[in-house]
């Protein structure tokens, strides 16, 4: 986005850069207090006004322009995790993207980016995709992620909004909703294991859960749970990296597995969409306090 561009923001949303020159948004508005990345279209923070952070991010973040952010939502697109050869996860949320609208709704800030088809092309020259992403901000958060094959043959797409969720022990956390839903163990590698039960961590977890699209409770055991919703999504990630692998993360405190959970709406593992030429396909997530 160009500075120019910046003059004609609405007046509760500032472009700024930190000390590494990563450019921000920074919104500050009655109902809500958010920052983006241009780099990834990465939301670091979502502060609905009377309510603490829907969004962990790692303490350690130093921001720098090359590196991935740890935390908030990261983008990854057009395959999730290894899916294909290529950086893990994908090369959405390490690209900038363009700002193409910002709109003051009054109860909410609604924001478009968009990621040129010349990165695209540059980091995937076999692929043709658009890709578009709408933020509301307000007293949720809402985030539509929309791809379009703009190629001439089918194309695979795999993707998550990788969300990362304060929570308060992880110890004392459990998620209600996906009782009884099955389950790729990306630990072990077996799939078809069925949750018993709400989903409990005294360990690491990374599973993939698919054939699954209602929403999903988080309970840290403190007065109000976080609520995650999709659409256009049969398959969520749930990942605590617990002790060993936070040690190997970067930008990952070793204590860090304690306080967050990623419960990341996806089209992963057998939700992986195949996309006719000209076809679109869009990835919702939402995230409430209630
Ligand atoms: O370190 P990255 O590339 O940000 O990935 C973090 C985690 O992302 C999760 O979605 C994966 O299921 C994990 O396997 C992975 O470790």
């Amino acid at each position: 986005m160009l500075m120019d561009e910046a003059a004609s923001l609405p007046e509760n949303i500032q472009l700024v850069r930190n000390e590494h020159g990563r450019a921000f948004l920074d919104i500050s508005h009655p109902r809500v207090k958010a920052r983006i990345a241009l780099q990834g279209a990465h939301i670091t923070s979502c502060v609905p006004t009377g309510q603490g952070d829907l969004l962990w991010m790692s303490p350690e973040n130093d921001a720098r322009p090359d590196r991935p952010i740890r935390g908030g939502i990261p983008i990854c697109w057009p395959y999730f995790g290894n899916e294909r050869p290529g950086p893990s996860h994908g090369i959405a949320r390490t690209s900038d993207w363009r700002l193409t609208g910002a709109v003051d709704t009054g109860d909410m800030i609604r924001l478009s980016l968009e990621l040129p088809r010349g990165i695209i092309k540059h980091h995937l020259p076999d692929d043709d995709w658009q890709l578009q992403v709408e933020f509301e901000l307000g007293s949720s958060l809402s985030i539509a992620l929309r791809t379009t094959n703009s190629g001439g043959r089918a194309q695979v797409l795999s993707q998550a909004l990788h969300s990362y969720l304060p929570v308060r022990d992880i110890h004392e956390t459990r998620l209600w909703g996906l009782e009884g839903a099955e389950f790729f163990d990306q630990l072990t590698g077996v799939d078809h294991h069925r949750q018993q039960g709400p989903v409990t961590f005294s360990g690491e977890v990374d599973r993939i859960y698919h054939g699954h699209a209602s929403a999903i409770q988080l309970d840290d055991s403190s007065q109000h749970y976080l609520v995650v919703t999709r659409e256009g999504s049969e398959s969520v990630v749930i990942w605590n990296p617990w002790t060993d692998k936070s040690q190997r993360l970067g930008q990952f405190p070793a204590d860090g597995y304690k306080t967050m959970v990623c419960i990341e709406a996806a089209n992963a593992g057998p939700d992986h969409r195949v996309l006719a030429p000209g076809e679109s396909h869009t990835l919702v997530t939402q995230i409430s306090r209630v």
